[in-house]
């Protein structure tokens, strides 16, 4: 569980540009919960993420995860619980690398969940058949450097590699912002099975509101810095697209 008490955070403080970018949020994300979270430009939903990853650090409030007080911990001390996914395909991997050494690095990183690092032929299997199972026919190109294959393709081979080591919470930055709708497609689908096979907890920032209806657990609107609309459970479960449109009206 992701425990969030009256988080601020403050940019600029003091001066005439300062921004009261989270302004005094509580949230407890459950275990397991997939948290998409909506809102217009500006409304604090990146630097909320930035908050429960860690690169940036709050002025006031704690976070937790697991009961474990994380409120100090810089971003790369919360590896063990976090992995995160960006717009950008190239940020998650190294293109001069195969499929292959690429998932090697990502199994030496953290101790990885299913795969046998060293045996080089049982590990190849492995990452095979990891790599089948999303379906994009690239477990026959597992050999290819990865800045050869499509934004998509690195995104779904991104997910996977990040959510197959040792972390609890996949964060979700806009993964898809930067694909064709085909592509995107594939890219959620993908989370959203990953999610679910590796009961994850997740929290997905958007602005496609298709995605944002057909994706998650709870949605939640940013807005000024605050949450202006939280809902799960059935109120979630009977919510209509349109109803999202008119939350932007
Ligand atoms: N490092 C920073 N320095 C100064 N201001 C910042 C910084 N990061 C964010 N802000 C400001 O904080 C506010 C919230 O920004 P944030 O990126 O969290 O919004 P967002 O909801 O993710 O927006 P978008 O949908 O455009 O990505 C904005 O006014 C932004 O300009």
């Amino acid at each position: 569980m992701i425990t969030i008490t009256d988080v601020h955070k403050i940019f600029n403080k003091g001066k005439a540009n300062q921004v009261n970018a989270v302004n005094g949020i509580s949230l407890e994300i459950k275990n397991g919960e997939f948290l998409v979270i909506v809102g217009s430009n500006g409304s604090g939903k990146t630097t909320m993420l930035n908050l429960i990853a860690g690169s940036v650090l709050p002025d006031k409030g704690t976070i937790s995860i697991d009961n474990a007080d994380v409120t100090k911990l810089p971003d790369y001390k919360r590896g063990q619980w976090i992995a995160r996914v960006f717009q950008n395909p190239l940020s998650g991997t190294a293109p001069d690398l195969s499929i292959l050494d690429n998932f090697r690095l990502a199994s030496l990183r953290t101790k990885t969940k299913g795969l046998s690092v060293g045996v080089n032929d049982v590990f190849k299997k492995q990452v095979q058949e990891k790599v089948a199972s999303l379906g994009m026919g690239l477990q026959d190109k597992i050999d290819q450097p990865m800045g050869t294959l499509s934004g998509g393709q690195r995104q779904a081979l991104t997910l996977l590699m990040s959510v197959m080591d040792s972390c609890k919470v996949l964060l979700l930055d806009e993964p898809t912002a930067a694909l064709d709708p085909r592509s995107a497609d594939v890219v959620m689908r993908t989370a959203d099975t990953l999610i679910r096979d590796f009961n994850l907890t997740a929290v997905f920032i958007t602005h496609n509101l298709k995605d944002a209806f057909n994706y998650g657990t709870r949605i939640i609107q940013m807005g000024e810095g605050g949450i202006i609309n939280d809902l799960s459970g059935t109120e979630r479960a009977s919510l209509k697209q349109n109803d999202l449109f008119d939350w932007f009206a």
